[in-house]
């Protein structure tokens, strides 16, 4: 859209600080939006050993995504803003948590493993920079990592292909696309635009240094779940 030099359904201007953020880190966002993982998961021929150790993996990132969104609701200084996140929050303790829960009874996976997993190198880095932001309470800081989270996990959600026919499928590919996810990362994009920092000063290049570190962070979780 607006002749951006890459392929989203959020509507994004190529020169926002969002727009400039996602064309500098290019190469790794296209290689976690076409991943293996993503193919195979849409073509419903992922293994269900790679799916389980991807679901297990994800997990462990609920608890410190619900501390962000939690931190944006203490820390933004819109009101509006405050209930959208507060409104996420709510939708995000029922529809989310219910997937995995199936997921992991159909993949039979043991209840130790659900709950307290090994947890691989890209896990530990996503989780550490999830903590290190809520903690923080700098609401530009929060909305580099929700907005990559959300918007790369939009756009390979929305690839034009055809749906897999396996809920276990379906419905990771089903929470990542639509018109509902696509207002909630839309919103995320125009939250951070609004209050990018002004000028190319410390506080952008901060923020860009950690933009670039979680898209390869994101790229990493997906190849890791082809690790055994
Ligand atoms: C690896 C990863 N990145 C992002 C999200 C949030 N959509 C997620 N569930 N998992």
């Amino acid at each position: 859209m607006s002749g951006v030099p890459f392929t989203t359904t959020a509507d994004v201007h190529s020169e926002s600080f969002a727009g400039r953020l996602r064309a500098a880190s290019a190469e790794d966002w296209e290689a976690a939006v076409h991943h293996r993982f993503v193919e195979e998961l849409f073509a419903g021929t992922i293994s269900d050993e790679v799916l389980a150790r991807y679901l297990v993996q994800d997990y462990q990132f609920f608890d410190a995504f619900v501390a962000m969104l939690g931190a944006c609701v203490a820390t933004t200084d819109s009101r509006p803003a405050r209930l959208r996140f507060a409104q996420q929050l709510g939708m995000l303790a029922s529809d989310e948590d219910g997937y995995f829960q199936q997921a992991f009874a159909e993949l039979s996976v043991p209840q130790q493993e659900v709950e307290s997993p090994e947890l691989a190198r890209p896990t530990q880095e996503f989780v550490a920079q999830m903590w290190e932001v809520a903690q923080a309470r700098d609401y530009a800081d929060l909305l580099v990592v929700l907005v990559i989270a959300e918007w790369l996990y939009l756009d390979w959600g929305e690839l034009d292909r055809a749906l897999p026919s396996e809920e276990k499928h379906l419905g990771w590919v089903r929470l990542h696309r639509g018109d509902d996810f696509r207002a909630w990362t839309q919103f995320l994009i125009d939250e951070l635009n609004r209050v990018a920092p002004e000028q190319d000063d410390d506080a952008a290049a901060r923020l860009a240094a950690r933009w670039r570190r979680v898209v390869s962070i994101e790229r990493a979780f997906f190849d890791a779940a082809y690790q055994a």
